[in-house]
């Protein structure tokens, strides 16, 4: 009898969504240390179909979707820009094509705001596990996005730096064990700011984060806290825990990235220096550990580690996320509606900084927080919010 050798491990088939944004790039460059356990088999943006164009040469991609109309007809006429045979889908509905691929087995969501949705939910649908690291789709739709897993018994990989380190800590422990959980904020840009001088800060000064180097909507959410604010919304969904349960820190050098406190007065935390290639590799190889794109800590340097409480008359949105947790229903999906709508009119130079807070307080109370019956109703209460938020912009416009 001949002998047949073993045949190779399978890789695991990638799709990447949101392949040219911050997420993305450092999605990449986990692919380059790892060809021999990823693949990359779809990929897409909204507009940068060169930059598609140039990944799918470097990755050999198949599918690559572009959702903005001016540019996929762009890219069809330059298709010689792609490989030969490349497969352009287009608009959401390439989204949803890409998350479902027969090919596929895990789909990245890393597309920035709320249009992952429907494709995160066509992934589920799909059997395939999703790595999110689009923290706006849970807090629009959580209930629906955790059911679809449940019921198609696929896995919800945390991409988010703060819930992969939970879901790390977490590994072992029934949910029955956790007190809560304490997510790391750095302050954002504005950390070390006088208070006086925030009404004067521009779109530049808020987009440069201390430690992180990521796009510019998330970027101005860590500077207002938005961005824990959301976060702690996230973490309610992924981890099935109460709003109280769900708390931040201050920690100016983003090193912990969470805190898992245990019944029994145990804490764990999950350190990691400030780059996203830890968290992708993470939930890309997950369950397996290999060494990693960039070095770790450097023990041997001398670093300290700071914590203290978040001062929220500071940072108002923190206390508005915590209220509207508390309150339910679609108070999160509000929330962070009116708060896209006012970070997109603070980087046009539209309103300034110190309207972002109150733009988001005033659209929650005029939005009542009933519970969603169905994800139908959420988008309606999506787009709702979205108007009202556009209209208390005129009060505060420059
Ligand atoms: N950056 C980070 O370190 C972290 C980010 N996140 C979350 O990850 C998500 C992405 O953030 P980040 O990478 O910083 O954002 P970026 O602004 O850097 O990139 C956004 C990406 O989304 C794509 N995109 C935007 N709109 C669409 C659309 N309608 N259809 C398809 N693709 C679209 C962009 O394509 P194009 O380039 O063509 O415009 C780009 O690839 C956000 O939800 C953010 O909160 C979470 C934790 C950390
Ligand atoms: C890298 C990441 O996960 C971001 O969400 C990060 O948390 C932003 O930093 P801060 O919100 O702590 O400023
Ligand atoms: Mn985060």
């Amino acid at each position: 009898m001949g002998s047949t050798s073993p045949s190779p491990p399978r890789k695991k088939r990638l799709v990447l969504l949101g392949a040219t944004g911050s997420i993305g790039t450092n999605t990449l460059r986990v692919l380059r240390a790892h060809p021999d356990k990823l693949e990359l088999v779809g990929i897409a943006g909204h507009s940068n179909w060169a930059k598609l164009a140039a990944i799918a040469t470097e990755f050999r991609v198949p599918h690559v979707g572009i959702f903005d109309d001016a540019s996929f007809n762009t890219a069809r006429a330059e298709i010689s820009a792609f490989p030969a045979g490349t497969a352009l889908h287009h608009g959401l509905d390439g989204l949803n094509a890409l998350a479902t691929l027969p090919d596929a087995d895990v789909v990245l969501v890393a597309v920035v705001g709320t249009t992952g949705l429907a494709p995160a939910l066509a992934a589920l649908a799909a059997g395939k596990d999703l790595a999110l690291a689009s923290k706006e789709i849970l807090v629009l739709a959580g209930k629906f996005v955790m059911a679809a897993a449940r019921e198609h018994g696929a896995a919800l990989l945390p991409v988010d730096s703060e819930h992969n380190a939970v879901f790390q800590c977490l590994a072992g422990h029934p949910g029955s064990a956790v007190r809560r959980i304490v997510l790391t904020a750095s302050g954002g840009a504005f950390r070390d700011w006088p208070a006086d001088q925030l009404a004067r800060a521009t779109p530049a000064d808020a987009l440069r984060h201390p430690n992180w180097s990521m796009g510019p909507k998330i970027t101005v959410d860590s500077a207002t806290l938005a961005n824990k604010g959301l976060e702690l919304m996230e973490a309610k969904w992924l981890f099935n825990l109460q709003p109280a349960q769900c708390q931040a820190v201050l920690h100016a050098q983003s090193i912990v990235h969470c805190l898992v406190e245990f019944f029994d007065g145990t804490m764990l935390a999950q350190l990691s220096p400030p780059s996203m290639t830890f968290p992708i590799q993470h939930a890309l190889l997950h369950p397996e550990r290999r060494a990693g794109v960039e070095p770790p800590l450097d023990l041997a340097r001398l670093f300290s580690l700071d914590f203290r409480p978040v001062d929220e008359s500071r940072f108002p949105l923190l206390r508005i996320a915590r209220e509207a947790m508390e309150a339910g229903g679609v108070a999160p999906a509000v929330y962070n509606a009116a708060n896209e709508i006012a970070v997109a009119a603070f980087l046009q130079g539209r309103i300034p900084f110190l309207a972002i807070p109150p733009v988001v307080e005033q659209s929650l109370g005029l939005i009542s927080p009933a519970d969603p019956v169905d994800l139908a109703s959420v988008l309606a209460v999506d787009a709702d919010a979205r108007r009202i938020a556009a209209e208390q912009l005129r009060r505060y416009s420059l």
